[in-house]
């Protein structure tokens, strides 16, 4: 008699509708040396995600605006949601049991949860598009997930952050707009869950997500144009010329997300005042480039693919360009002159 898992159809496409739980569950059948913790994991996230969209959605009722006072490891004025966010989604992944340790935009070092025999390790941007917070604009959270490579039952290393893009087992963000979405990969597939808040459970509402192989949507900011580099001021002359539609919402994640659904590209050059790009690598660009390789978009630097850069450090940026295969090739073109 064939067990559960044999007989289990390989890979299995939900309708729209399912929940995100039901939907995890199948997956897991789906992979015979599957244990469960990441499942656990994703539901973790998806808990603390809840709990942030209800903040971020009275965030005006209860003095949730505004800066904190304090500034964060970049030297960036934190926001109360960048904290609130922080706090939330290390508890839900510290009480959850299956992280060992995580690493955040808002703090300086590695927060060892105290799981030592958790398998996994995290990296997250707890609240991306901090600037647009308190203006009621789209914003969300960015997350990237390592199996440990230290032993279990041991205090985890730098080293289970430094594996590199290639290495993640899942990635993901949640964006907080005029629904509340959340959007992961385990590396097979892309797939969106719309919040019902009335029946307080992720839906499928996205599955399978294929992005377009070009577009027509560019997103940088134009405030930094001067200050690109030549090839980068072409490239974007040239889709100014072709009438391309110019979108840049400045919350990372909301602009990744429409350029993703839509087809269009994401400029973030490095510039005088950032020379190595603005974005982080661990936590803002690995996950997304991760998220773009399985729906057939690109992401590069300026001399390489995103996920085969090399990481040193846990808050390093890179220039980041990510989009529509067709027109980063383009950029690209122009960058290698
Ligand atoms: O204001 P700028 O320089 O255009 O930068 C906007 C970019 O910076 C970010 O806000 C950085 O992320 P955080 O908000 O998480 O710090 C991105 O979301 C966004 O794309
Ligand atoms: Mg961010
Ligand atoms: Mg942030």
């Amino acid at each position: 008699m064939l067990s559960q898992k044999e007989n289990h159809p390989h890979p299995m496409v939900l309708p729209v509708g399912t929940t995100l739980d039901r939907y995890i569950m199948h997956r897991q059948y789906a992979f015979a040396f599957a244990t469960g913790e990441l499942s656990q994991l994703l539901r973790d996230i998806a808990l603390a995600g809840k709990i942030v969209h209800r903040e971020v959605n009275r965030a005006g009722l209860i003095d949730l605006t505004g800066e904190m006072g304090q500034e964060n490891v970049q030297g960036e004025n934190q926001q109360k949601l960048d904290v609130i966010a922080d706090v939330r989604f290390r508890r839900a992944l510290t009480f959850g049991g299956e992280v060992c340790a995580l690493i955040s935009e808002e703090e300086e070092g590695i927060i060892f949860t105290g799981n030592n025999n958790g398998k996994y390790v995290v990296a997250i941007d707890p609240l991306d598009g901090s600037s647009n917070i308190d203006v009621n604009v789209s914003i969300g959270t960015i997350f990237s997930i390592y199996r440990r490579i230290s032993p279990i039952g041991t205090e985890p290393t730098f080293d289970d952050f430094m594996q590199g893009g290639q290495e993640q087992v899942a990635a993901g963000y949640i964006l907080f707009g005029s629904s509340t979405m959340l959007v992961y990969t385990t590396g097979h597939s892309v797939n969106g869950f719309t919040y019902d808040n009335s029946l307080g459970e992720f839906i499928l509402s996205h599955p399978d997500i294929k992005s377009p192989k070009d577009g027509s949507i560019y997103s940088y900011n134009d405030g930094n144009l001067n200050d690109f580099s030549e090839p980068i001021s072409k490239y974007l002359a040239s889709c100014r010329e072709r009438q391309y539609s110019a979108r840049y919402i400045g919350s990372l994640v909301a602009d990744f997300h429409r350029n993703l659904l839509k087809g269009g590209i994401y400029l973030y050059p490095s510039t005088p005042k950032n020379p190595n790009g603005k974005l982080r690598l661990l936590y803002e660009c690995y996950p997304l480039a991760f998220i773009a390789g399985v729906t057939g978009c690109l992401a590069v630097n300026d001399t390489e693919a995103i996920l085969n850069i090399k990481p040193a450090s846990m808050h390093q940026r890179t220039p980041f360009y990510i989009g529509a295969p067709k027109m980063v090739e383009e950029l690209m073109e122009y960058i290698k002159g």
